[in-house]
């Protein structure tokens, strides 16, 4: 625990001085004040983390870590688990969403294998294994305390690598069959949000797969009897690998100064376990968008964000996140390429 409360404790408040010196920037360009609405609330938002009024963002990645979940032997999803494993191989191939939707924006993609349930490699892979997927959290904890503790520190090692190469801006992404089933307890233990209101379709289940979901997660909460009080608790009882090494991601972004862009409703369940165990870090995270999920409105509201974007998208992998990158890039631009009302001769009102 001393370790994770050493980062916690690295967390600084953003700075209110270059936030403060953002506002008088963006005043001063050609516009009536905050008509760029959420563009210029990015730009001081980036300016308070990065300490920066024009901050370099050019180098991106998004951290799409992977795992299998024990729960899926319930069947909570409208695929097979092994598309974890092949999932995993396409990205590493170049040919998933988030890959394209990246390439798009400029960022690269690192894939981390923190809890796939098959024995992977390859040259491009993070072979970061806590144990092959969870249990099954219908009927007991999907992990141990110590194995959610080593797999948020997973992610704060991937986050202080990419920070220690010159990565500018961290984004969240994940791929694990089964996990909007955890992603939805979360909700509900954290967010105090009963089970039908947390739990939606994932990948696409039906109205009987729908309601058994709901009863599994009820099941899953009645068995662990999850502390909601202690995030750490909740997360190792009801949640999952790749959820507990994205809450690493976040607070260690957060740790080295970091903006870090959460992706959907799964990454957004890593955000309220971060946002539990380090409040701290919750201005540092962006939320990208608001996917499709049923409780990812809930889900943002309980970290205490609103998004940028509202695409009716449900893939999760990041995908959302890649997309909030062009806009941020867009941010930067206003600040660097707009002309004052001074330099265009243009009169203020
Ligand atoms: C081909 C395919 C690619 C995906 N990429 C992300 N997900 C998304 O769907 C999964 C969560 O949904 P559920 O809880 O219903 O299983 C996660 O892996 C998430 O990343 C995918 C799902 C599939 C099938
Ligand atoms: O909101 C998401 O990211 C999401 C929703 C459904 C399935 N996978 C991901």
């Amino acid at each position: 625990m001393n370790e994770l409360q050493d980062v916690i404790g690295a967390i600084r408040p953003l700075r209110q001085e270059a936030k403060d010196a953002a506002s008088v920037h963006l005043d001063n360009l050609t516009k009536p004040p905050g008509s760029l609405g959420k563009l210029e609330d990015m730009a001081r938002q980036l300016a308070g983390i990065t300490g920066e009024v024009m901050p370099d963002m050019s180098r991106k990645a998004i951290v799409v870590m992977a795992a299998d979940h024990g729960v899926c032997e319930e069947g909570v999803s409208a695929f097979p688990q092994e598309v974890t494993r092949q999932m995993v191989m396409n990205f590493l191939q170049g040919g998933a969403a988030v890959n394209v939707l990246a390439r798009h924006a400029g960022a690269e993609v690192v894939c981390v294998d923190i809890g796939v349930n098959a024995d992977l490699e390859h040259p491009d892979l993070l072979s970061r294994k806590v144990r092959k997927g969870t249990a099954n959290m219908a009927r007991e904890a999907a992990m141990t305390r110590e194995e959610a503790l080593q797999a948020i520190r997973v992610g704060i090692e991937v986050a202080d690598g990419l920070a220690g190469r010159g990565v500018r801006v961290l984004a969240t992404g994940e791929m694990g069959i089964g996990n909007t089933t955890a992603s939805s307890a979360l909700l509900s233990v954290l967010g105090g949000i009963a089970v039908e209101e947390a739990v939606g379709r994932g990948t696409g289940i039906d109205d009987a797969r729908w309601l058994h979901k709901q009863e599994v997660v009820r099941r899953a909460i009645e068995v662990n009897k999850p502390d909601a009080d202690d995030a750490l608790d909740v997360l190792a009882k009801v949640g999952g690998l790749e959820i507990a090494g994205l809450t690493g991601v976040i607070l260690g972004a957060a740790k080295n100064a970091c903006p870090v862009v959460i992706d959907g409703f799964i990454s957004s369940a890593a955000a309220l376990v971060a946002s539990r165990l380090a409040p701290e870090s919750q201005p540092y995270m962006i939320a990208s968008h608001q996917s499709h999920e049923q409780g990812h409105g809930r889900m943002l509201e309980a970290v205490g964000l609103g998004p940028m974007l509202h695409m009716d998208m449900r893939l999760g992998e990041g995908t959302g996140a890649a997309l909030c990158f062009t806009l941020m890039d867009a941010a930067g631009k206003i600040m660097r390429e707009m002309a004052s009302f001074e330099s265009a001769g243009v009169s203020r009102g």
